[in-house]
């Protein structure tokens, strides 16, 4: 209904209802990365209330999630920071076709045939872990892929992640965190007893958990981590991607051990189709299988874009679950 259509109290009742539902959108949004409505759903809420308030101003209360300090965007507390070296994102392909183009265009381009590294597409959240002397003294979230937020006191509850390094290494290592599917199960069944909204996929789950301003509650959620990534292959050692894998893993970093290092095209469909078929077997999510040009030399001749490695595709599976179901939006009468 048109806001000049309302009576007072039709008003009275949907500003107070719209209040309350984007009060709770807003912390599953910003406390719990765990949104129960499209961003698009919620603009469209915000707007339907900030136009009824505008219409209604004996209804408008300082509570109301269109007062709050800087409209609705109230960020998490964690300190800002900013990633020396930009973390990029990753094109994708969506059929064997696209990733036989892309193979195609990185053989042209090289002169020859490469091997690559093919490693499965952890469905988590990226960080940085910055080690000095092979302490870690930091660890950020990707964030934008310059500005992040530090996380260093959540990752350091996370047992898979390594305090301190076997060799006394000053590196920026980076990977993907993520919440293994069986403490996810188990957080969602906690939540439903609590009479929390269970999280929506282990991805949300994982960045809520690593997000949180305590510590001690990340400590609980039992996340775990791969490392894959680091620009300092000079420091580590290493002159290929699977030479750096088994870098990390000689100073006690997690890496996935189905990284594997493959060339013939026809070999890496058969390895795609295998992770397809297995990914229910698995106890993490992953979306897709990340292919990476091998030789760390080949791949700074190759470069990158502004954004994204031309060294570097990621395949990504099709979509798990069936659609979700698309809620009605029902207008309060
Ligand atoms: C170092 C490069 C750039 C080649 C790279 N980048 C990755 N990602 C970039 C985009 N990322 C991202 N995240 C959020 C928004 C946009 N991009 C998320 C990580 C990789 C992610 C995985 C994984 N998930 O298992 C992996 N085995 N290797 C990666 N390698």
């Amino acid at each position: 209904k048109a806001v000049s259509e309302l009576t007072t109290a039709q008003a009275q009742q949907e500003i107070a209802k719209l209040q309350d539902d984007l009060t709770r959108y807003g912390v599953e949004y910003y406390e719990d990365d765990n949104p129960s409505v499209e961003d698009h759903v919620y603009d469209a809420f915000y707007a339907r209330l900030v136009d009824l308030e505008a219409a209604f101003p004996q209804f408008m209360t300082p509570e109301s999630p269109t007062q709050r300090v800087g409209g609705t965007n109230v960020k998490s507390e964690l300190t800002k920071i900013t990633h020396p070296v930009p973390m990029l994102s990753l094109g994708d392909v969506f059929s064997l076709e696209e990733l036989q183009d892309w193979d195609a265009r990185t053989t042209k381009a090289l002169g020859f045939q490469s091997d690559y590294n093919l490693e499965l597409k952890i469905d988590g959240l990226a960080v940085a872990l910055d080690y000095e002397n092979g302490e870690l003294v930091q660890a950020s979230t990707r964030g934008n892929g310059t500005i992040g937020e530090d996380v260093t006191a959540n990752v350091k509850t996370i047992q898979a992640i390594p305090q301190r390094l076997s060799e006394p290494l000053t590196i920026e290592v980076r990977g993907e965190i993520y919440m293994p599917k069986k403490s996810f199960a188990k957080l969602n069944q906690q939540r439903e007893l609590e009479g929390l909204a269970p999280f929506a996929n282990p991805r949300n789950a994982a960045a809520g958990s690593l997000r949180q301003l305590d510590a001690k509650v990340t400590k609980k959620r039992e996340l775990s981590a791969f490392v894959y990534y680091t620009a300092d292959f000079e420091t580590l050692g290493a002159e290929t991607q699977s030479g750096a894998l088994q870098r990390f893993a000689a100073l006690g970093l997690p890496t996935n051990t189905t990284n594997q290092v493959i060339s013939v095209m026809s070999y890496i469909s058969s390895y795609i189709t295998h992770y397809t078929q297995q990914r229910d077997t698995l106890d993490y999510g992953i979306d897709g299988v990340v292919v990476k040009v091998n030789a760390l030399d080949l791949q700074l001749d190759l470069g990158n874009t502004v954004k994204i490695p031309r060294w570097a595709i990621a395949y990504k599976f099709p979509p798990e679950e069936a659609l979700t179901t698309v809620r009605d939006i029902e207008w309060t009468v």
